[in-house]
């Protein structure tokens, strides 16, 4: 007789207010695989695994674990029943010990919290057997993001966790850490694990998944294991049209024109005083898409931090707008968005929008004291409201609901909210970090367009991002940063994976 299903989630049901999340959903999983979910944001895939792990409970439907019927009303059940769950956004405490995150919560309602040594013994043999390496004694603050995953994983499963739920695991890390992170999760798999994926990316599930669910406006609509679908297939059930996100060759930028903002010798150091840029130069010119590669952690946060005006550089020049700028008097946020110097950062929910705040509260943040936004002291909220319906009809962001918290719209519809916001002032200089992390692919396609269209109607765009794909697709020459400082430029043609791969490892 086979196994019993490791999940088996069936016709299940959630609204929240008007929208119809989760619509008759039913999932199986075989224990001990991969499983993919993908869909558009919005689909509801976090919802149906949120339901799972106990967050929110389905309005109806049945859940049965491991054969057995399970009502799961908060994660202590779900994590009883060996389900875990790492959220796209870490549950963990920064200021605490690795060792103390997993200590937090791990101990036994009944008695009391078992010795360091104990759970230090416990997590050293875990880590032998997965290959999960994680500093206990490290700060988490002091963690890479990789490592941090990492002990999100060890987390769940020293609490017993079978089942594995990771909601975009691999949104925040590097093509590096991606490869390592699939390796653990093989191994993990093969020792008896089922898995739960949900992701953007298609050839991750190509590669990883043993089965692949694709879910749209809340229902699946594909069920497939994976060795008879294709990339193209799954990206046609979850948008129901051919998506296509490669290079545009008929759309080619024409000769880029004047340079619309030029940086010279920027150095920047962190909090620490540790170096972070150092003589880094840089010419924007209208009409093009610059692309800056690296892998994370190179600099190149902070070269948007400076030229958007969010950090003062040490040393350096920067000329925008007709000014000059110095570290004595440097451009600032404010300043940025006057001379037409628009940015989309790389963290929506810290940078990006006031999570807190209503949708059109969020997409003016920054331009509210414009005349059209505000008149002698009062916010005319009408002009906010109905630009913001606007802004969501024409990104198509849903719901298309101004008066929604920014924290209740799935991921994906935040980014293309803010990006709506930096675009509705037709700015002549954008800067872009990582724009489509977590963003789904019609949606992917749909943000290149309007890049593209920025490009083309004269603007310049400096757009930093993790994906090697993405630069190919977009930029028409390309910056590589390695430790801080400018490696390389190439202008696209001559751009192939492995040639940006030598700069981006250092070499020259
Ligand atoms: N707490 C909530 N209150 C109101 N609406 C919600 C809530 N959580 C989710 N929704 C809505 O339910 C729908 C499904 O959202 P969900 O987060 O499940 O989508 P998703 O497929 O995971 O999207 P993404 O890929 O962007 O993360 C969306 O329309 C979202 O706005």
């Amino acid at each position: 007789m086979p196994a019993a299903p490791a999940v088996a989630m069936r016709h299940i049901e959630k609204r929240f207010g008007a929208v119809h999340a989760n619509r008759d959903v039913t999932l199986t999983v075989a224990p001990g695989t991969v499983h993919g979910i993908v869909g558009e944001n919005g689909a509801g895939k976090s919802t149906l695994m949120s339901i799972l792990y106990g967050f929110y409970q389905a309005d109806s439907g049945q859940i049965e674990i491991e054969g057995r019927p399970a009502r799961i009303e908060g994660s202590a059940q779900a994590i009883a029943l060996g389900i875990g769950m790492v959220h796209q956004h870490f549950m963990l405490v920064d200021t605490l010990s690795a060792l103390d995150n997993v200590m937090l919560g791990a101990e036994p309602a009944w008695r009391l919290t078992p010795a360091r040594a104990t759970v230090r013994q416990g997590l050293q043999a875990l880590m032998d057997k997965t290959g999960l390496q994680v500093r206990l004694d490290a700060q988490v603050h002091d963690l890479p993001v990789g490592e941090r995953q990492r002990l999100e994983i060890l987390k769940a499963l020293y609490r017993g966790a079978r089942i594995l739920i990771l909601d975009e695991p691999t949104a925040v890390l590097t093509p590096q850490e991606t490869e390592q992170l699939f390796g653990t999760l093989r191994a993990l798999r093969d020792q008896g694990t089922t898995i739960l994926l949900i992701t953007h990316k298609l050839k991750e599930i190509m590669s990883l998944c043993d089965n692949v669910t694709v879910m749209r406006a809340g229902q699946v609509v594909l069920d497939t294991p994976i060795a008879g679908t294709s990339v193209n297939d799954l990206a046609q059930a979850m948008v129901g049209r051919l998506v296509h996100l490669g290079r545009d060759a008929s759309a080619r930028a024409v000769a880029p024109g004047a340079v619309l903002l030029s940086a010279r010798g920027l150095c920047a150091t962190d909090a620490l005083g540790v170096q972070r840029l150092c003589d880094v130069g840089l010419d924007l010119r209208a009409g093009e898409i610059v692309g800056i590669a690296g892998v994370s952690g190179n600099g190149q946060s902070e070269l948007l931090d400076v030229l958007s005006g969010l950090q003062v550089p040490v040393r350096g020049e920067l000329d925008v707008g007709g000014r000059r700028f110095t570290p004595a008097r440097w451009i600032d946020p404010h300043t940025a968005r006057a001379l037409r110097v628009a940015h989309v950062p790389e963290d929506r929910h810290r940078r990006g929008l006031v999570l807190p705040f209503v949708a059109w509260e969020s997409a003016v943040l920054g331009y509210q004291d414009r005349p059209r936004y505000s008149a002698a002291g009062w916010m005319r909220q009408a002009h906010m409201r109905q630009d913001t319906a606007e802004m969501m009809a024409r990104y198509d962001v849903r719901p298309r609901q101004p008066a929604l918290r920014s924290s209740k719209f799935s991921g994906g519809n935040q980014q293309k909210l803010v990006l709506a916001r930096e675009a509705a002032t037709e700015p002549q200089v954008l800067l872009v970090g990582q724009p489509t992390r977590g963003v789904d692919i019609g949606a992917i396609e749909f943000i290149y367009g309007r890049l593209r269209a920025m490009r083309d109607a004269g603007g310049a765009v400096l757009l930093v991002s993790s994906e090697l794909d993405e630069i190919l697709a977009l930029a028409d020459r390309v910056v590589v940063m390695n430790a801080g400082r400018v490696a390389g430029e190439l202008p696209i043609d001559d751009c192939s994976e492995q040639a940006l791969g030598r700069l981006m490892g250092g070499a020259q």
